[in-house]
């Protein structure tokens, strides 16, 4: 029978931009190949029915990488911890593929951890077996959470011993296939105007336009140039699409760790889960990344840095789109986010139409309560979702009935019971619902990966990992 993952319909986009976007490249070979996940809720998205992909499809096409296409590099630059960096790439990953959704979207599948490249530097090209399993984690848990975010497809455990400075080593390597919108990055345009080719950033930004934000030109069709119009709406509705993934992450206490502009998805999805962490409790200095030693990507600064690499981006798009307009649409970002946050919070919290004004007390209350209590951040929603009930509108007394610091929730908890008060027997149902819809069971906190990390290393015992993906679903 033949592969479906080999036999999809491949569309060579990037491939025919030219060859100044990519180098082509080779996988390596691998001496082992076991498929330790394979993403069968992506598959429906591409036109396949799981039933008819093998384990074997799998691994021959994203193990062993069977296959004639070229595979592309794909060129890069950016911004990382505040310094330009000319020397980077796909390193260790290259675009294995582009097919169109059954959404007439078009997605990539792109590598990582499959073997050398231009782009590699001193380093060898892999993905250590911990860290595609983080990567799968953190992509499936924020994709509970509502976060717009890539997605692995597979992880293939490759059998090499790999010398990492933050792992017990050697440690095992694996290499894992992601599922995203594009792989085009913020640093892809960096590079273009760091070697002054106005012309392909004008050929690129059409393609993700083309691509990526085609309502818009639906809508603003002109007669000389088609993308004319398009372009300052591209950046206003690239600004909003950072905002609201940034407030994404937030709600759902997600430090990424590393926001360098070559880790910024064009399309504005969420990608790249190295270091990542969730938050334990509300601290806005929480830094995920053991080597952000100022703490520039502390959780509480992600707005702040996303904003500024979308400010960092004009540089690169100047020469196509007035930086005028581009500093006028930035100056929305605050207003974007703020809205975005506030409505997601309120939904953790249960509410839907909340005035302004109250919802902007309620976030405050919360905030500060989960600041002086250190309660976990989850576990406060997570109970809250639990605890909540109909009755909590008709006596205070009964909302955190334990918490363990009372004289903490007070304030919280009067507040939250003089909302309650104008809702119906229905809309108290409603918020049940939404409690749910929005506080997923599973938290992704440190210590949940590595108990499911020491599992497969100390005994090679894969059911707590595949315990934790089905606790993500649930
Ligand atoms: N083990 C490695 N071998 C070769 N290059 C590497 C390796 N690790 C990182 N790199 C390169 O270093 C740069 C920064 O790495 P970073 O960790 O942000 O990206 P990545 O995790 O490799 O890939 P992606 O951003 O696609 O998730 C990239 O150019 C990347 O390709
Ligand atoms: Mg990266």
């Amino acid at each position: 029978m033949s592969n479906p993952l080999l036999s999809l319909n491949y569309e060579p986009a990037i491939q025919a931009l030219g060859g100044d976007y990519y180098d082509e490249v080779l996988s390596a070979e691998f001496p082992q190949h076991i498929l330790r996940f394979r993403n069968d809720q992506l598959l429906p998205k591409i036109g396949l029915n799981s039933q008819d992909v093998k384990d074997e499809h799998f691994i021959e096409a994203f193990g062993k990488f069977h296959c004639v296409r070229p595979f592309l590099a794909l060129r890069y630059h950016g911004y990382q911890f505040g310094e330009y960096n000319p020397y980077l790439g796909d390193g260790r990953g290259f675009l294995y593929g582009q097919v169109r959704g059954v959404d007439d979207e078009l997605y990539d599948f792109g590598t990582k951890g499959s073997g050398r490249t231009p782009y590699s530097r001193s380093a060898d090209g892999r993905l250590t077996l911990k860290g595609g399993v983080r990567e799968v984690l953190a992509a499936e848990i924020l994709h509970r959470h509502g976060v717009r975010t890539s997605r692995c497809l597979s992880l293939i455990e490759t059998g090499e011993g790999l010398w990492r400075g933050d792992e017990p080593s050697p440690t095992r390597s694996s290499v894992m296939v992601r599922f995203s919108r594009s792989h085009i990055r913020f640093g892809t345009f960096e590079r273009l105007h760091f070697y002054k080719r106005p012309d392909l950033t004008k050929k690129l930004l059409n393609h993700v336009i083309n691509c990526y934000y085609s309502n818009l030109k639906k809508e603003n069709i002109s007669q000389k140039d088609p993308f004319q119009d398009c372009y300052f709406l591209f950046y206003l509705e690239l600004v909003k699409r950072i905002a609201k993934l940034v407030a994404q992450w937030m709600a759902a206490g997600f430090c990424h760790g590393v926001l360098n502009t070559d880790n910024m998805s064009i399309t504005g999805e969420s990608f790249d889960y190295g270091p990542y962490s969730f938050i334990p409790t509300y601290n806005p200095k929480f830094t995920a990344a053991y080597f952000d030693y100022s703490g520039l990507y502390r959780y509480s600064h992600q707005p702040l840095v996303c904003k500024s690499n979308l400010q960092l981006l004009q540089e690169a798009l100047a020469a196509v789109i007035d930086r005028k307009n581009m500093r006028s649409a930035l100056e929305k970002f605050d207003d974007f986010y703020l809205h975005e946050y506030r409505q997601l919070m309120m939904r953790r919290l249960g509410f839907k139409k909340l005035a302004e004004a109250d919802a902007d007390k309620l976030l405050q209350l919360t905030i500060k309560m989960l600041t002086d209590s250190q309660v976990g951040y989850h576990d406060f929603f997570l109970e809250l979702r639990q605890k909540f009930s109909p009755e909590w509108r008709d006596d205070i007394s009964q909302i955190f009935a334990d918490f363990e610091q009372p004289e903490l929730i007070d304030p919280w908890r009067q507040y939250y019971y003089h909302l309650l008060q104008t809702y119906s027997d229905n809309e108290l149902e409603e918020m049940t619902e939404r409690l749910q819809q929005y506080n997923p069971q599973q938290s992704l906190i440190r210590p949940v990966i590595e108990s499911v990390w020491e599992a497969i290393t100390l005994e090679d015992n894969w059911q707590p990992f595949y315990d934790l993906l089905q606790q993500i679903y649930d």
